[in-house]
């Protein structure tokens, strides 16, 4: 058996597993624990299943204390950054360790977190828009562009990101529109799709399909600076107000700055339990688990 906790961050919900847990095969045990029908769950679980399983090595000896965050999805790929992952992982150390303060360690760079009275906050690094960092099968960046149908500008977050502006996200077919979106040539490494509609307190509502997970979630950080930083390029907001992007799940704050984008919300641990390796996953004491152990799709 293994010990595994569940956090959320508004509503992306993640399974958490020690890096020091033996997990032979981290995605088998992804696709298995956060199947929604089938996957992990607890009288305490808000939802069956996960979005995601983050794997976290505790490095405890620095001040402030730092954490690799290994992503793995439901379709067994591993995201280089996860906005709300990154709040729950800080969250994680921060209850272990009493500090305020969290360096994480991601493959999209090392990001620094809060834990505060507003919840958890992370710098997310510079969103860019830069076709070869998305990337995107262009010569320039691809704002207002017209993909499969769909009117979107895209920018990497951590993750690439295509941000399509309409009038009311409630309207939207996303599990209709997006896969294609998603798909598309232009991105040589997929996108999440995200829909952004302005609200009356100046912020946006957001819904978000995402890659590795395929389906829609109740919430994604990283997708809401993208929508953020889209509606700064494109005039709609400006750097220095606190933005106001409220997913399915609940409220988060972005803050661009000259360099750097804030996401700030909160974040609730459901539960702790065990949880059994696929029949196929025997431990075996000999194999590597490091985080490195599993590369990217
Ligand atoms: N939900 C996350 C984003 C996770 C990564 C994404 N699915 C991808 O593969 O790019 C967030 O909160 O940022």
């Amino acid at each position: 058996m293994v010990g595994v906790e569940k956090y959320h961050g508004t509503g992306n919900d993640f399974i958490i597993v020690d890096a020091d847990e033996e997990v032979p095969d981290r995605r088998a045990f992804a696709a298995d624990l956060c199947d929604r029908e089938t996957g992990l769950t607890h009288p305490d679980a808000l939802k069956t299943g996960a979005d995601g399983i983050l794997f976290l090595a505790l490095e405890d000896e620095y001040s402030p204390p730092r954490v690799v965050m290994t992503l793995v999805q439901p379709d067994g790929s591993v995201a280089a950054m996860c906005g709300n992952g990154a709040r729950c992982a800080a969250k994680w150390v921060a209850e272990r360790t009493g500090a305020d303060v969290v360096m994480i360690d991601t493959q999209a760079g090392t990001r620094r977190a809060e834990i505060g009275d507003q919840g958890v906050t992370i710098e997310m690094g510079e969103p860019t828009f830069d076709p070869d960092r998305v990337p995107v099968d262009s010569d320039e960046p691809l704002v207002e562009e017209t993909v499969e149908g769909l009117s979107v500008t895209v920018v990497n977050t951590g993750v690439p990101h295509a941000v399509a502006f309409v009038d009311d996200v409630t309207t939207v077919d996303v599990d209709g529109i997006a896969p294609a979106v998603r798909n598309a040539d232009v991105f040589p490494e997929g996108a999440n799709v995200n829909f952004a509609a302005r609200r009356p307190d100046g912020g946006f509502d957001q819904r978000t399909f995402e890659r590795g997970v395929e389906a829609e979630t109740d919430s994604c950080g990283t997708g809401a600076v993208a929508i953020t930083a889209a509606a700064e390029r494109l005039g709609k907001v400006e750097k220095g107000e606190r933005i106001p992007v409220h997913p399915p799940g609940g409220r988060l704050v972005v803050q661009l700055t000259e360099d750097d984008a804030l996401l700030q919300g909160p974040v609730e641990r459901e539960f702790a339990g065990q949880a059994a390796l696929p029949d196929s996953q025997p431990i075996d004491t000999d194999q590597d688990t490091d985080a490195d152990a599993i590369g990217d799709d």
